[in-house]
Protein backbone atom coordinates (compact mmCIF):
# COMPACT_ATOMS: atom_id res chain seq x y z
CA UNK A 1 0.00 0.00 0.00
CA UNK A 2 1.65 3.13 -1.08
CA UNK A 3 0.46 6.82 1.08
CA UNK A 4 0.81 9.47 -1.62
CA UNK A 5 0.15 13.10 0.18
CA UNK A 6 -1.43 15.14 -2.54
CA UNK A 7 -2.13 19.32 -2.51
CA UNK A 8 -4.50 19.10 -0.02
CA UNK A 9 -3.30 18.60 3.53
CA UNK A 10 -4.55 15.18 4.66
CA UNK A 11 -5.93 13.90 1.49
CA UNK A 12 -4.18 10.60 0.71
CA UNK A 13 -4.42 8.84 -2.38
CA UNK A 14 -3.54 5.01 -2.69
CA UNK A 15 -2.29 2.65 -4.84
CA UNK A 16 -0.29 -0.22 -5.27
CA UNK A 17 -0.15 -3.33 -3.21
CA UNK A 18 -1.75 -5.52 -6.16
CA UNK A 19 -0.28 -8.81 -6.44
CA UNK A 20 -1.16 -11.13 -9.43
CA UNK A 21 -0.43 -14.33 -10.39
CA UNK A 22 -2.74 -17.39 -12.71
CA UNK A 23 -5.72 -17.18 -10.95
CA UNK A 24 -5.92 -13.59 -10.94
CA UNK A 25 -4.83 -10.92 -8.15
CA UNK A 26 -4.94 -10.71 -4.37
CA UNK A 27 -4.65 -6.71 -2.76
CA UNK A 28 -4.35 -6.07 0.82
CA UNK A 29 -6.78 -2.75 1.06
CA UNK A 30 -6.47 -1.06 4.44
CA UNK A 31 -4.03 -1.56 7.26
CA UNK A 32 -4.85 -0.17 10.68
CA UNK A 33 -1.45 0.08 11.34
CA UNK A 34 -0.37 1.65 8.01
CA UNK A 35 -3.01 4.92 8.78
CA UNK A 36 -1.56 5.17 12.34
CA UNK A 37 1.69 5.05 11.75
CA UNK A 38 0.46 7.94 8.85
CA UNK A 39 -1.24 9.80 11.33
CA UNK A 40 -4.40 8.99 9.76
CA UNK A 41 -8.17 8.69 11.10
CA UNK A 42 -9.08 5.05 11.39
CA UNK A 43 -11.90 3.97 9.00
CA UNK A 44 -13.36 1.45 10.34
CA UNK A 45 -17.01 2.51 11.94
CA UNK A 46 -18.74 1.77 8.62
CA UNK A 47 -18.49 0.51 5.06
CA UNK A 48 -20.84 0.82 2.57
CA UNK A 49 -21.08 0.58 -1.12
CA UNK A 50 -23.09 2.91 -3.97
CA UNK A 51 -23.96 1.30 -7.37
CA UNK A 52 -24.24 3.40 -9.90
CA UNK A 53 -25.95 2.07 -13.39
CA UNK A 54 -25.12 5.21 -16.34
CA UNK A 55 -22.39 6.85 -17.46
CA UNK A 56 -22.12 10.09 -15.92
CA UNK A 57 -23.95 9.79 -12.58
CA UNK A 58 -22.59 12.52 -10.38
CA UNK A 59 -22.99 12.17 -6.44
CA UNK A 60 -21.64 15.26 -4.19
CA UNK A 61 -20.44 17.09 -3.37
CA UNK A 62 -20.69 16.28 0.02
CA UNK A 63 -19.30 17.23 3.59
CA UNK A 64 -20.01 17.49 7.25
CA UNK A 65 -18.06 20.43 8.60
CA UNK A 66 -14.79 19.14 10.24
CA UNK A 67 -15.52 19.82 14.20
CA UNK A 68 -18.35 17.17 13.51
CA UNK A 69 -16.67 15.52 10.74
CA UNK A 70 -15.99 12.06 9.31
CA UNK A 71 -13.28 10.74 7.34
CA UNK A 72 -13.59 7.97 4.12
CA UNK A 73 -11.29 6.02 1.98
CA UNK A 74 -13.09 5.87 -1.36
CA UNK A 75 -12.33 2.86 -3.67
CA UNK A 76 -13.89 2.09 -7.37
CA UNK A 77 -14.29 -1.43 -7.19
CA UNK A 78 -16.08 -1.90 -10.66
CA UNK A 79 -15.20 0.35 -13.52
CA UNK A 80 -13.59 3.91 -13.09
CA UNK A 81 -14.27 7.24 -11.24
CA UNK A 82 -13.57 10.69 -11.90
CA UNK A 83 -13.31 11.01 -7.97
CA UNK A 84 -13.21 15.26 -6.40
CA UNK A 85 -12.10 16.06 -2.64
CA UNK A 86 -12.79 19.57 -1.87
CA UNK A 87 -10.77 21.55 0.94
CA UNK A 88 -13.91 23.06 2.63
CA UNK A 89 -12.32 23.62 6.73
CA UNK A 90 -11.91 27.73 6.49
CA UNK A 91 -8.56 27.95 8.69
CA UNK A 92 -6.71 25.41 5.70
CA UNK A 93 -4.27 27.20 3.67
CA UNK A 94 -5.46 25.24 0.39
CA UNK A 95 -9.24 26.56 1.51
CA UNK A 96 -11.77 26.12 -1.09
CA UNK A 97 -9.26 24.29 -3.60
CA UNK A 98 -9.67 20.68 -4.62
CA UNK A 99 -7.85 17.58 -6.34
CA UNK A 100 -9.24 14.84 -8.58
CA UNK A 101 -8.28 11.44 -8.76
CA UNK A 102 -9.27 8.77 -11.54
CA UNK A 103 -10.11 5.64 -9.36
CA UNK A 104 -10.08 2.71 -11.08
CA UNK A 105 -11.18 -0.81 -10.45
CA UNK A 106 -8.97 -2.54 -12.85
CA UNK A 107 -6.01 -0.31 -10.61
CA UNK A 108 -7.46 -1.07 -7.25
CA UNK A 109 -6.15 2.74 -6.00
CA UNK A 110 -8.34 4.91 -3.31
CA UNK A 111 -8.58 8.25 -1.87
CA UNK A 112 -8.61 9.46 1.37
CA UNK A 113 -10.42 12.26 2.49
CA UNK A 114 -10.15 13.72 6.17
CA UNK A 115 -12.64 15.74 8.44
CA UNK A 116 -14.12 18.63 6.30
CA UNK A 117 -13.03 17.61 3.37
CA UNK A 118 -16.08 17.85 0.43
CA UNK A 119 -16.51 14.33 -1.68
CA UNK A 120 -17.73 13.82 -5.10
CA UNK A 121 -17.28 11.84 -8.02
CA UNK A 122 -18.54 11.13 -11.41
CA UNK A 123 -18.86 7.56 -13.03
CA UNK A 124 -16.86 7.53 -16.54
CA UNK A 125 -18.88 4.81 -17.47
CA UNK A 126 -21.85 2.22 -16.66
CA UNK A 127 -21.97 0.02 -13.47
CA UNK A 128 -19.88 1.91 -11.62
CA UNK A 129 -19.88 0.53 -7.70
CA UNK A 130 -17.99 2.80 -4.96
CA UNK A 131 -16.72 1.10 -1.71
CA UNK A 132 -16.96 3.32 1.50
CA UNK A 133 -14.68 3.20 4.46
CA UNK A 134 -16.28 5.93 6.90
CA UNK A 135 -14.40 6.77 10.65
CA UNK A 136 -17.85 7.50 11.78
CA UNK A 137 -21.06 5.20 11.83
CA UNK A 138 -24.10 7.63 9.71
CA UNK A 139 -25.91 10.12 11.26
CA UNK A 140 -29.06 11.15 9.52
CA UNK A 141 -29.41 15.05 9.00
CA UNK A 142 -25.87 15.96 9.56
CA UNK A 143 -24.16 15.52 6.29
CA UNK A 144 -24.08 19.14 4.01
CA UNK A 145 -23.16 19.92 0.76
CA UNK A 146 -22.12 22.39 -1.75
CA UNK A 147 -23.41 22.39 -5.61
CA UNK A 148 -20.65 20.25 -8.16
CA UNK A 149 -20.95 23.43 -10.77
CA UNK A 150 -20.04 25.93 -7.66
CA UNK A 151 -18.12 28.29 -10.01
CA UNK A 152 -16.13 29.24 -6.89
CA UNK A 153 -14.89 25.66 -6.79
CA UNK A 154 -14.46 25.32 -10.54
CA UNK A 155 -13.99 21.92 -10.85
CA UNK A 156 -13.30 20.90 -14.31
CA UNK A 157 -15.61 17.61 -14.60
CA UNK A 158 -14.58 15.25 -17.38
CA UNK A 159 -18.83 15.50 -18.80
CA UNK A 160 -21.52 17.01 -17.68
CA UNK A 161 -23.85 14.56 -15.24
CA UNK A 162 -26.61 12.69 -16.90
CA UNK A 163 -28.34 11.69 -13.62
CA UNK A 164 -28.59 14.07 -10.64
CA UNK A 165 -30.21 13.72 -7.30
CA UNK A 166 -32.89 15.89 -6.05
CA UNK A 167 -30.66 17.15 -2.90
CA UNK A 168 -27.51 17.29 -5.43
CA UNK A 169 -29.56 19.20 -8.38
CA UNK A 170 -30.58 22.03 -5.29
CA UNK A 171 -27.56 22.04 -3.03
CA UNK A 172 -26.40 25.61 -2.39
CA UNK A 173 -23.07 27.44 -3.09
CA UNK A 174 -20.27 27.70 -1.24
CA UNK A 175 -21.20 31.70 -1.11
CA UNK A 176 -24.37 30.96 0.44
CA UNK A 177 -23.07 28.99 3.31
CA UNK A 178 -20.33 31.17 4.68
CA UNK A 179 -21.33 32.86 7.71
CA UNK A 180 -23.55 29.97 8.90
C1 LIG B 1 -24.29 8.12 3.04
C2 LIG B 1 -25.30 7.14 3.65
C3 LIG B 1 -26.60 7.11 3.21
N1 LIG B 1 -27.48 6.27 3.79
C4 LIG B 1 -28.86 6.23 3.26
C5 LIG B 1 -29.57 7.56 3.28
C6 LIG B 1 -30.45 7.51 2.06
O1 LIG B 1 -31.66 6.87 2.38
C7 LIG B 1 -29.71 6.61 1.09
C8 LIG B 1 -28.99 7.38 0.00
O2 LIG B 1 -28.19 8.38 0.63
P1 LIG B 1 -27.59 9.59 -0.20
O3 LIG B 1 -28.57 10.06 -1.20
O4 LIG B 1 -27.05 10.58 0.78
O5 LIG B 1 -26.38 8.86 -0.97
P2 LIG B 1 -25.20 9.55 -1.77
O6 LIG B 1 -25.70 10.76 -2.46
O7 LIG B 1 -24.52 8.52 -2.53
O8 LIG B 1 -24.24 10.06 -0.58
C9 LIG B 1 -22.87 9.79 -0.63
O9 LIG B 1 -22.29 10.66 -1.59
C10 LIG B 1 -20.88 10.59 -1.69
C11 LIG B 1 -20.43 11.68 -2.63
C12 LIG B 1 -20.18 10.55 -0.38
O10 LIG B 1 -19.06 11.05 -0.22
C13 LIG B 1 -20.82 9.76 0.70
O11 LIG B 1 -20.21 10.01 1.96
C14 LIG B 1 -22.29 10.04 0.75
O12 LIG B 1 -22.49 11.40 1.10
O13 LIG B 1 -28.79 5.86 1.89
C15 LIG B 1 -27.13 5.43 4.81
O14 LIG B 1 -27.94 4.65 5.36
N2 LIG B 1 -25.82 5.44 5.25
C16 LIG B 1 -24.90 6.27 4.71
O15 LIG B 1 -23.69 6.26 5.15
Amino acid sequence: MQFTATPIGGVFAFSGGVHTDARGSFQRTYCSAAFAEHGLELVEAQAAISRNTATGTLRGLHFIPEADGEAKLVRCIAGRIFDVAVDLRPASPTYLQHISVELDAARGNALYLPRGVAHGFITLQDDCDVLYQFSRAHRAGVEMGVRWDDPDLAINWPMPPTVLSDRDRTLPFVKDLIGD
